[in-house]
């Protein structure tokens, strides 16, 4: 029988977030302290864990079917690897970063200039998209502390909260690309391990649709429920049912993350009560 094989980063970043979408898959995994690779107990498939970096090549090599990776380093070093999934975590961006005390204009001001970086195919695609030539010295971590030691005038690194580029006396000044934790497929995948893929994917669906949506209860008079369901998207369209008071109705929906603090707000304007979140384990549709 066959079995997939899931990279996922040994530690760092990625770690705990991707072993934590694998549980909530009904992944789970035996993981014994330093083990390299570790079966599921009750789905197909093999955890291997790897350095981040290094995960592109065990994929175009067919050493790994999938992977959890930072969509970056997969922009970096993995031409041809396809994105199955967004997993919404682990959000950043790559940026041109440069001291604060430099005059910088546009990319123009880049022209001749020395970039560090640990990115040195984005940088260099990005320069040339922009027929600017600049020398770059790529070296593997603490890239904000070149410019302070005079090794470079500009960086190309990762940016999230922006403190490591404040810390450093350094400003952004452009943004390359923008990156999440993605599910990364091989180019070598028989159609056994496509079944098994297409399992997981279906799952994670559901997991992230699930973690993106609140389910919300509402009472309200029933002369309001017309106008209340209309500002409600529900799944297919809001439950309504009876309370036990005369008059009055409870009404279930889901609501979009995203939306949900001006949906609140709306409902309340309408005349609802007695609102209830919850959260959504997950949301098969
Ligand atoms: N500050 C950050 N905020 C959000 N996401 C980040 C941040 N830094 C890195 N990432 C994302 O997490 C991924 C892993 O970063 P991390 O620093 O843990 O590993 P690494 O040193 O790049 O890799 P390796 O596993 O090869 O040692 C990055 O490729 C990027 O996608
Ligand atoms: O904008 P911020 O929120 O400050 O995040 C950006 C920093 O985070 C990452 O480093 P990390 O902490 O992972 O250390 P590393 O260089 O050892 O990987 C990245 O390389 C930046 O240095
Ligand atoms: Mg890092």
């Amino acid at each position: 029988m066959s079995i997939l094989r899931i990279a996922v980063q040994k530690s760092g970043r990625l770690h705990d977030e991707s072993m934590e979408l694998l549980k909530d898959i009904g992944i789970s995994i035996d993981n014994g302290i330093d083990q390299l690779k570790a079966s599921a107990r009750d789905f197909p498939v093999e955890v291997f864990y790897l350095r981040n970096g290094d995960i592109p090549q065990y994929l175009k090599d067919g050493v790994v079917d999938a992977a959890i990776i930072g969509e970056n380093v997969l922009i970096e070093k993995g031409i041809g690897i396809k994105i199955a999934e967004k997993l919404g975590f682990s959000s950043c961006r790559v940026c041109v970063a440069v001291p604060k005390t430099m005059n910088y204009n546009s990319i123009a001001d880049l022209e001749g200039k020395r970039i560090a970086t640990s990115y040195p195919n984005t940088v260099q695609n990005y320069l040339d998209k922009n027929g600017i030539n600049a020398n770059l010295h790529i070296i593997n971590g603490s890239v904000e502390i070149a410019p302070n030691i005079g090794l470079a005038d500009a960086i190309v690194d990762i940016v999230s909260s922006g403190s490591t580029l404040f810390k450093n006396n350094l400003k952004e000044v452009e943004m390359i690309l923008k990156s999440e934790a993605v599910l990364a497929v091989s180019p070598i995948l028989d159609a056994d391990k496509q079944a098994i893929l297409d399992k997981i994917q279906f799952r994670i669906k559901s997991v992230l649709k699930g973690r993106n949506s609140k389910y919300v209860l509402l009472n309200a008079p029933n002369d309001k429920v017309q106008d209340i369901i209309s500002v409600l998207p529900g799944m297919k369209s809001p439950t309504v049912l009876p309370l036990a008071e005369e008059g009055w109705s409870s009404i279930h929906s889901v609501i979009s993350k995203n939306q949900f603090w001006d949906v609140i707000d709306d409902l309340k304007a309408r005349g609802a009560q007695g609102i209830l979140v919850c959260p959504i384990e997950k949301m098969v549709i």
